[in-house]
C-alpha cells in the first residue's frame, strides 16, 4: 500500500527547558521500528524547536505548531514559514482545532496557511475534525469535507501532506473515538480524496487520528485499514509515547 506508519507528538503548550530534555532523553533510548517501518515527527513550543532538532534522535524529527499565513513581517508575534526553513524545521502542525476554535482561525485561513508553508518547501500536518455538537447533529462529514476543500482550493500537490482527523469531542478528553468511528471518517476522507482530487491522491495520503490516543489504545485503532498512524496530544509527553511509536508494527503485520 506504501503509506508509511506517521506518528506525531503534539506538545502543545507544555515544557520547562528541564521536561524538555528529559522528554528528548526518553524518546532517544527508546526502542522503535525502523524508519522504513514508521515516521516520528515531535512539535515542541517554539522555543524549543533548537534545543529539541539539536539533541534528539536523527531518525525522529521535529515539527512547528503553527506558522504565520504569508511571508515574514510586521506581524508580532508571529512565526514566519521562512524562519522555520532557516532553522531546519522540516514540519509544522496547521489547523489545529485549538487554533480552530480558540483562535478563530477559519477554514479559509487555513487553507492559505498550508499552501504558503507547502510553497516554502515545509511539510505540513493539516487537521481537520468535528465538535461533538456537530457530530451529534449528523454533520460530522460535511464539516470535515469542508475543512479538507477548504485546503484543496489552494492546494493541488498532497505529496508532502499528512492529514490528521482530530474529533475535538475527543482531544483530552480521555473519550477517544472508537476504532470504527476513525475508521469511518478516515474511509470518507479518502472517498472525498477519490472523487475532489485523485485516484492518486486519495491511495496515497495519509490520514491518521488524534484524539485520546494511548500506550493502551492505540493498537487497535492502528489495525484499522484507514488509520495511518496518529497525532499524539498528552501522551507524547510521556513515555507512553514509545508504545505508540510501535503501534507501528500492527500495521506491517496487517
Ligand atoms: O490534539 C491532539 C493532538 O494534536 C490530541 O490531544 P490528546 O492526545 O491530548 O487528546
Amino acid at each position: 500500500m506504501g503509506r508509511k506508519f506517521f506518528v506525531g507528538g503534539n506538545w502543545k503548550c507544555n515544557g520547562t527547558g528541564e521536561e524538555v530534555k528529559k522528554i528528548v532523553s526518553t524518546l532517544n533510548a527508546g526502542e522503535v521500528p525502523s524508519g522504513d517501518v514508521v515516521e516520528v515527527v515531535v512539535s515542541p513550543p517554539f522555543v524549543f524547536l533548537p534545543l529539541v532538532k539539536s539533541t534528539l534522535r536523527p531518525d525522529f524529527h521535529v515539527a512547528a505548531q503553527n506558522c504565520w499565513v504569508k511571508k515574514g513581517g510586521a506581524f508580532t508575534g508571529e512565526i514566519s514559514a521562512e524562519m522555520l526553513v532557516n532553522l531546519g524545521i522540516p514540519w509544522v502542525i496547521i489547523g489545529h482545532s485549538e487554533r480552530r476554535l480558540l483562535l478563530n482561525e477559519s477554514n479559509e485561513f487555513v487553507g492559505e496557511k498550508v499552501a504558503y508553508a507547502l510553497s516554502k518547501g515545509l511539510k505540513v500536518i493539516a487537521c481537520v475534525g468535528e465538535t461533538l455538537e456537530q457530530r451529534e447533529s449528523g454533520s460530522t462529514m460535511e464539516v470535515v469535507a469542508a475543512q479538507t476543500k477548504a485546503i484543496a482550493d489552494k492546494v493541488s500537490n498532497w505529496a508532502n501532506v499528512v492529514l490528521a482527523y482530530e474529533p475535538v469531542w475527543a482531544i483530552g478528553t480521555g473519550k477517544v473515538a472508537t476504532p470504527a468511528q476513525a475508521q469511518e471518517v478516515h474511509s470518507e476522507l479518502r472517498n472525498w480524496f477519490q472523487a475532489n482530487a485523485s485516484p492518486e491522491v486519495a491511495a496515497t495520503i495519509r490520514i491518521i487520528y488524534g484524539g485520546s490516543v494511548s500506550g493502551a489504545n492505540c493498537k487497535e485503532l492502528a489495525a484499522k485499514p484507514d488509520v495511518d498512524g496518529f497525532l499524539v496530544g498528552g501522551a507524547s509527553l510521556k513515555p507512553e509515547f514509545i508504545d505508540i511509536i510501535k503501534s507501528a508494527e500492527v500495521k506491517k503485520n496487517c
